[in-house]
């Protein structure tokens, strides 16, 4: 596999995709001096915390553990950690390796920009939403009650180890959450991509393993690409949000964990597309493929019964995107085009929400 680099000038840091990465020995953490910490969940440490031990060459290797899932993502347990790191002993040259999925990357990323002021993390991402999103650009959260990845802070990796063949113990309902944001990629700025992922549907399902990396790769290289160009969203970054605004209003007001995150984004792309379908931004035609492929990959498109449109809209507003009372959404032209709306009106979108909610 070709290696990536995420290109931030003095912090421009590599993203290696290997299958068997994680059972071979990786020089580069092998050699390093330091003292390192693994942080990972309690469904993925059994399963990977040896291997990574080994790969790094340190059998004694301490592991910091938590519950799995959205709801753990808090500041309780960010806490936790941070009391955890200073309780071991850990100095500022220290590194934080985070082995899991978006949920360990986004916390223990969080804790490694905040302790002692900011050290070192590596990301090892261990499922298919970590891999093609998360682990890489350095957004870095926990989630408050009142909203989504409310706490956070941009901390870049030193290093990004993808290892696909761990893919292999993902359960199916996360493995399809993964491919929403893969898709993202193919609706907001790739039209060929997503005509290649139209072809190949069926391969990705299979988990066959050269459609799953050329995926992975492709996904990365977006990404990279447009964190080298915009780190810390001032501009075209926000396009990675496309879906997002209603995505993480649905996480909230459903109870973390309810929706898995790809999930809400599928719904959320879902909306902004017939929303931009609704004020002559996108044709019929091109939201009708964009579901038709969601739904192919098992995704939901359709907004949850039982949520008010007012309701939605009040998380809306709690968007990082929002600025000086006005809500700004990620709209599209059609696949492949998604755009910056400045000043999205809010009545016209409570009005487009009530009408989804009324048609459920
Ligand atoms: N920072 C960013 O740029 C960014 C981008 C996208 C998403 N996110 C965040 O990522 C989070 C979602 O991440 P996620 O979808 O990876 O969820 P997750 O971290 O909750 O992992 C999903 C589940 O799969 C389990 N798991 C992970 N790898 C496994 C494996 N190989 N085998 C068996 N089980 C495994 C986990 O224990 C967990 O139960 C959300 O909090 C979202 O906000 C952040
Ligand atoms: O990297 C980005 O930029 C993204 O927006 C990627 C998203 O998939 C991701 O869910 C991100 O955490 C959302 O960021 P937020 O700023 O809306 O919390
Ligand atoms: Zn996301």
């Amino acid at each position: 596999m070709p290696e990536l680099h995420v290109e931030l000038a003095a912090r421009r840091y590599p993203i290696h995709i290997e299958s068997g990465l994680l059972r071979r020995r990786i020089a580069a953490l092998a050699q390093a001096p330091e003292r390192m910490l693994i942080v990972t969940d309690d469904n993925v440490g059994p399963l990977y915390a040896d291997a990574l031990k080994q790969a790094i060459g340190r059998p004694d290797c301490p592991v910091w553990r938590m519950p799995a899932g959205e709801a753990e993502k808090t500041l309780a347990r960010f806490g936790e950690l941070l009391e955890h790191m200073a309780e071991r002993g850990l100095t500022r040259d220290a590194r934080v390796l985070a082995l899991g999925g978006g949920v360990i990357g986004d916390l223990a990323g969080f804790a490694a920009a905040c302790y002692m002021r900011g050290i070192a993390f590596v990301q090892i991402p261990t499922t298919l939403l970590a891999m093609v999103d998360s682990s890489v650009g350095g957004k870095t959260a926990v989630d408050l009650p009142a909203g989504k990845n409310l706490v956070g802070a941009f901390h870049q990796p030193q290093a990004v180890y993808i290892d696909p063949d761990v893919l292999a113990t993902l359960p199916e309902r996360e493995f399809r959450a993964g491919l929403a944001e893969v898709l993202k990629y193919g609706a907001i700025a790739d039209a060929r991509f997503f005509g290649w992922l139209e072809d190949n549907a069926e391969a990705l399902l299979a988990r066959d393993a050269a459609e799953l990396e050329g995926a992975i790769l492709l996904s990365c290289r977006h990404k990279a690409d447009i964190v080298a160009r915009d780190e810390t969203e001032q501009g075209d970054r926000a396009l990675l949000n496309f879906g997002h605004t209603f995505g993480h209003a649905l996480e909230v007001l459903l109870d973390y964990g309810t929706l898995l995150h790809g999930e809400a984004v599928a719904i959320g792309m879902q909306l902004a597309a017939d929303f931009s379908v609704e004020l002559g931004h996108a044709d019929i035609g091109d939201s009708q493929r964009l579901r038709a492929l969601l739904n192919r990959f098992g995704l939901p498109t359709a907004l949850p019964t039982g949520l008010g449109a007012d309701a939605v809209v009040a998380k809306m507003r709690l968007d990082k995107k929002a600025a000086a009372g006005r809500l700004r959404l990620i709209l599209w032209r059609g696949v492949g085009k998604a755009f910056i709306a400045g000043d999205v009106d809010a009545g016209a979108l409570t009005a487009f929400l009530a009408a989804q909610s009324a048609g459920n």
